[in-house]
């Protein structure tokens, strides 16, 4: 029985995303159909390369062949990605696709380590990926990265001058401290910070981005809404560790971004020091500072939970000797950071679909 590449397109639409519960060829994610004979090659193009479904996409796409076009064929498929962005009215930062805010109602609560940790993961899959440290209490990015003495460089583009991020474990940072001596930072006025926050997104020489994360000072404040006025932000993502007096704070911070005035998504929550694990006893885990409080919250504001990290003292020795643990492959924690990783990107990807599919169904009701 002969076939063509219409067979081919027509056997993937029984496969659907699973994030985005639609077929692969409604969602344009199919290129390069070929038949030869009984050969068969097609690429999946998937939205981000930290894709935790990919495995199971690459199998429903094989089965689907199989059973809707011929069982005996040689199947090459190709699974890529190239990440989603969707922003309707884009301020800034053009060829950034996502920008997320990294945010935690209390000080202290790991956010930059998250931060850190979540950026080379993301860069270790493939993605394009920078960090604006915009924490004036304690810009931590320039130690977390062995860059303390890193400048960011500078060029001249059409009269105009424009900082160049430096880049370290393939990812693009700027940060507060680079532009001040560790004992100036606590000294800026909020002002001053956000006319930095505003360089780095307005006069940066980014480049091409998938992801670009802003760690944000704890709590809430003129960085937030400094963020918010220059730059298109995708979602935020809030950190916390589970005890009540961090989670008091933390449910202020998501509200301030859920509020109408900023109106950012909330991608999800990772609840940081979850619990003790002693590296040489992993199977032990001690909840010194209570349980589950970063899932309750997510469901309490029902906003997805991206995972929790336990407390080790690989993370904070990886933190002081600038090399985030995720870069450790063995290391149990790093394949949790891994995993909230990805359970990032796919949010962010079924937040991108969600939003464009509001737009289309906002356009219609105007016709
Ligand atoms: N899961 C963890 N296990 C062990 N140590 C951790 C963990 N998370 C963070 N730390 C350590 O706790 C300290 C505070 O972390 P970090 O600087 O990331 O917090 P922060 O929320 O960004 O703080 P800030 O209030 O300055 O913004 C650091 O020394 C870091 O290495």
């Amino acid at each position: 029985m002969s076939f063509t590449e219409k067979d081919v397109i027509n056997a993937l639409r029984h496969v659907d995303d699973p994030d985005l519960k639609k077929d692969l060829i409604t969602l344009n994610m199919v290129k390069d159909v070929k038949v030869e004979g009984k050969k068969v090659s097609f690429t999946v193009v998937l939205t981000t390369p930290a894709c935790p479904l990919k495995e199971r996409i690459r199998q429903d796409c094989e089965n689907a062949v199989k059973e809707h076009v011929a069982e005996d064929l040689e199947l090459d498929i190709n699974m890529t990605a190239t990440v989603t962005s969707y922003v309707a009215d884009k301020k800034s930062l053009s060829e950034v696709k996502n920008v997320i805010a990294i945010a935690s109602g209390k000080g202290g609560v790991g956010k930059s380590t998250v931060t850190a940790n979540l950026a080379v993961a993301l860069a270790q899959t493939g993605a394009k990926v920078g960090i604006i440290d915009a924490d004036i209490y304690g810009p931590s990015m320039p130690t977390m990265f062995n860059m303390e003495n890193a400048r960011p460089g500078v060029v001249e583009r059409e009269g105009k001058t424009m900082m160049i991020p430096v880049e370290q474990y393939g990812v693009k940072i700027l940060s507060i401290g680079f532009l001040t001596q560790p004992q100036d930072a606590v000294i800026w006025r909020g002002p001053m910070a956000s006319s930095a926050l505003r360089q780095f997104i307005t006069d940066t020489e980014w480049g091409e981005l998938d992801y670009l994360f802003v760690d944000l000072p704890p709590g809430t404040g003129d960085i937030h809404l400094s963020l918010v006025q220059n730059a298109s932000v995708t979602g935020a993502v809030i950190v916390t560790t589970p005890q009540k007096v961090a989670l008091a704070d933390a449910q202020r911070g998501l509200s301030m971004f859920q509020s109408q005035s900023v109106n950012v998504p909330v991608l999800g929550v990772v609840e940081n020091m979850a619990y003790f694990t002693p590296e040489e006893l992993p199977d032990n885990q001690y909840y010194i500072f209570g349980r589950d409080g970063g899932k309750l919250l997510s469901s309490r504001y029902e906003v997805p939970f991206l995972g929790e990290v336990p407390i080790v003292q690989g993370i904070r020795e990886g933190g002081d000797a600038g090399e985030p643990i995720v870069m450790d492959e063995n290391s149990p924690v790093s394949k949790a950071f891994a995993r909230i990783a990805e359970e990032l990107a796919r949010n962010v990807a079924i937040r991108n679909a969600a939003q464009s599919e509001t737009e289309r169904v906002e356009i219609k009701t105007w016709e």
